[in-house]
């Protein structure tokens, strides 16, 4: 029998996987692109939406690390997201799948999960396995030795989401993972998270409603840098009336909360 070590045994120390208080994130100058965000997440698979400049790639930045928030408190898996040292052990835990994400056009599929395997600091003798894993869960493995420049946008799409789940992340930040993906892949991307969301917190940045409503257990609506709602896909859709734009409960809903009314599209 396997020995179990203490740290699988302890519970966590802390409530929530990712917390923020009054939390403000500039973006260039002078444009304060999070502007005061309450929020608290624990796992499950959260979905987070609102209309295109929200701030929700701003928000999903800080909470990768890459961004330093301007004010606020930012609390991530029970540790202040502040330091310099705390910074690089966090990283370890959280995977990251940027809206664009940069990669090597001459790696192959694995020698690129590889290497953010390396850099997110998996141990050596992990990395094959966690990288071959990775690779299956996003149904990539008869074209892990392709390069990526060979492969299709979709595809490529999903080594981003391969990369981000390498290191088996206790927190998933995904900026909009299911752009360029068919309507297969996004259903199975779907059950994918549902997989993981049972162990670790994920967020999810889309501006496809239906993600939401199939993929997410909570609902995060986010509008000019602050919190409209937070909620069930069930509550989101009880918020819309017959009146308000959109296509299914949900989309009707979205748009009460963010007061779309027929006529009133705007770009
Ligand atoms: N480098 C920057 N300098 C100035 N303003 C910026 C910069 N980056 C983003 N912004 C502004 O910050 C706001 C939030 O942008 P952000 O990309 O976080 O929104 P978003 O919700 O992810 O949008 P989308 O759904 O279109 O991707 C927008 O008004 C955007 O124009």
């Amino acid at each position: 029998m396997r020995a179990v070590g203490a740290a699988e045994v302890a519970p966590t120390a802390y409530a929530w996987e990712i917390q923020a208080e009054g939390l403000k994130v500039r973006v260039g100058r002078r444009k304060m692109a999070v502007n005061g965000l309450d929020l608290s997440l624990g796992k499950g698979v959260h979905g987070l939406l609102g209309p295109n400049g929200a701030g929700k790639t701003t928000l999903i930045r800080a909470l990768a690390t890459v961004l330093r928030p301007a004010e606020g408190r930012l609390s991530l898996l029970g540790a202040p997201a502040g330091g310099h040292a705390g910074r690089r052990g966090l990283r370890r835990r959280i995977g990251y799948l940027p809206q664009n994400f940069g990669y090597y056009k001459r790696f192959t599929v694995r020698e690129f999960v590889e290497y953010i395997a390396w850099l997110k600091e998996v141990s050596k003798e992990d990395i094959p396995g966690a990288v071959q894993r990775a690779i299956e869960r996003v149904g990539l493995a008869d074209r892990a030795d392709d390069r990526m420049k060979t492969l299709s946008g979709g595809m490529v799409r999903r080594v981003g989401i391969a990369q981000a789940i390498v290191n088996d992340p206790d927190i998933l930040l995904l900026d909009e993972p299911t752009a360029g993906l068919d309507p297969a892949q996004r259903v199975r991307f779907r059950e994918l998270v549902q997989e993981l969301g049972q162990d670790s917190c994920v967020l999810i940045s889309t501006h496809l409603v239906e993600d939401v409503g199939t993929a997410c257990s909570d609902v995060v609506l986010f509008a000019e840098g602050k919190l409209v709602f937070q909620g069930t896909p069930d509550e989101l859709a009880a918020a819309g009336t017959a009146e308000h734009v959109g296509d299914s409960p949900i989309e009707r809903g979205y748009s009460a909360l963010l007061d779309h009314r027929p006529g009133q599209g705007a770009w």
